[in-house]
């Protein structure tokens, strides 16, 4: 059998590259992440042919004539759907302009609602593509817990106890 370097060994296991991409500091890999994410939301966008509406663009249609929703991320055109929308097309045309997900959501619409909404579906909502950075402070705690109350008790009685009898001592003294 031939003999294999440690070399080749390594390629073959995988370990030669990825060896030195893991020791790396994680904030180069996380700046990777977060440069590699939108590149790829929007190389996917692209890729797919779906139509991506701001928020600018899908306000203008608020009314009987034209109404745009935008539920879950996609912009849904229920204009010929308003006549025969069971909750009315008032209430389609007052989640114009915004996000209507909430409410929607908040009806809770059966499944047969969520496959009619297939038909109307025209594009995606162009939601900010970075992803929000998560707050890594925790915000400072409100509540202490009660073994907190316990260890301040642990120094203060003894403290109380020792004042007293320190001023037990110079006013008994005094007198
Ligand atoms: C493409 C979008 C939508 C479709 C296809 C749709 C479809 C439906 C359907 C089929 C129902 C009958 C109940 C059910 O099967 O769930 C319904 C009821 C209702 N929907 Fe929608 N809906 C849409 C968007 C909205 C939005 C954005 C609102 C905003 C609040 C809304 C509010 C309501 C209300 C209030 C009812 C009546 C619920 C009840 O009387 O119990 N819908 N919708």
């Amino acid at each position: 059998m031939p003999r294999r370097s440690k070399r080749t060994l390594n390629s073959q296991l995988c370990l030669g590259e990825n060896y030195h991409s893991i020791s790396r500091p994680p904030h180069l890999l996380s700046n990777c992440v977060f440069f590699l994410y939108p590149v790829s939301v929007l190389g996917a966008r692209m890729a797919s042919n779906v139509k991506v509406y701001t928020l600018e663009e899908v306000a203008k249609h608020n009314n009987k004539k034209t109404c745009w929703i935008i539920v879950s991320g996609k912009v849904y055109d229920v204009t010929p759907f308003l006549e025969d929308h069971p909750g009315g097309d008032e209430v389609l045309i007052s989640s114009t302009e915004r996000d209507a997900t909430d409410e929607f959501e908040f009806v809770g619409h059966s499944d047969s609602a969520m496959e009619m909404m297939k038909k109307y579906y025209i594009g995606d909502f162009d939601k900010p593509a970075v992803p929000v950075k998560q707050n890594r402070n925790p915000p400072p705690q409100q509540n202490q817990s009660p073994g907190f109350t316990i260890k301040m008790l642990q120094y203060l009685v003894p403290l109380l106890i020792l004042g007293l009898a320190f001023g037990l001592q110079y006013f008994g003294k005094r007198g």
